[in-house]
């Protein structure tokens, strides 16, 4: 038994965009937020996630100097840290994600919070100019809020804020749209995950398709 499918690797992401920008609705974006936008369509199989994708002013230019300049990628997750293709990198950029520093459990229990919330406190240190990927974890993303709200709080170049879920995921990023502590992109409503936000790294690394 043969199948007929395409094994060429170039030619699926080739053929995976051409499908994109034909089936999803992307003209209310600028020419940079929709290379943006078509790879957190393309990580997700979801066209129709384009009506919930909101770009705050200036978020592709940003995260784009930073990381030319060599910013740190701080992560929520491992899953959004192994997502980050290293070669598309500017400036061979660190990409740190401390949530299995093995200071993080006995963290939580002091802070009373989850470990990926308690996680941003090794962040406080590179928090400035970095570019933040929030992509799991509600608790991460208010939590970094309420860092970035403290008096002479660190100020990071650009934060992509796409926590996926039932519980807080909505809520976390309609405050970060209001919070707007730095340039920001964000997927309205329950839909997001670490493969949207590593895809959205991944766009702002480098403009090649
Ligand atoms: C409540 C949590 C949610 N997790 C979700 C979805 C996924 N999480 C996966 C994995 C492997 C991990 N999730 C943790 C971050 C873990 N998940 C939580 C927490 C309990 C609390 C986070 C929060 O509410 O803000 C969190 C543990 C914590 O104390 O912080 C993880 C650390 C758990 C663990 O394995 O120890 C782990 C992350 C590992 C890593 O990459 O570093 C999933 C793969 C679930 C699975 O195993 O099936 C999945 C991945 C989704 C994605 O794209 O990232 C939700 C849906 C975000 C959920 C929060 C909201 C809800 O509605 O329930």
């Amino acid at each position: 038994m043969s199948y007929t499918y395409e094994t060429n690797g170039d030619a699926i992401y080739r053929q995976s965009f051409a499908i994109i920008r034909a089936e999803a609705q992307l003209d209310r974006f600028d020419r940079d937020e929709e290379i943006v936008a078509v790879r957190i369509i393309h990580a997700s199989g979801m066209v129709e996630v384009a009506a919930d994708i909101v770009f705050t002013s200036g978020f592709v230019a940003a995260g784009r100097a930073a990381l030319q300049a060599g910013a740190p990628i701080l992560c929520d997750a491992q899953m959004v840290a192994n997502g980050v293709t290293r070669k598309r990198l500017p400036a061979d950029n660190e990409v740190i994600c401390t949530l299995g520093d093995p200071r993080v459990p006995a963290l939580a229990a002091q802070l009373g919070t989850t470990r990926s919330a308690a996680a941003l406190e090794l962040w406080r240190e590179r928090l400035d100019g970095a570019v933040v990927a929030i992509g799991n974890a509600p608790t991460a993303l208010f939590r970094l809020l309420e860092i970035l709200g403290e008096p002479g709080a660190p100020r990071p170049a650009a934060i992509v804020g796409i926590p996926v879920g039932f519980v807080g995921a909505a809520e976390s990023k309609e405050a970060l749209l209001e919070a707007a502590p730095a340039p920001c992109v964000i997927v309205r409503g329950r839909r997001g995950g670490s493969a949207m936000t590593a895809a959205a790294i991944n766009a702002l690394a480098s403009e090649v398709e």
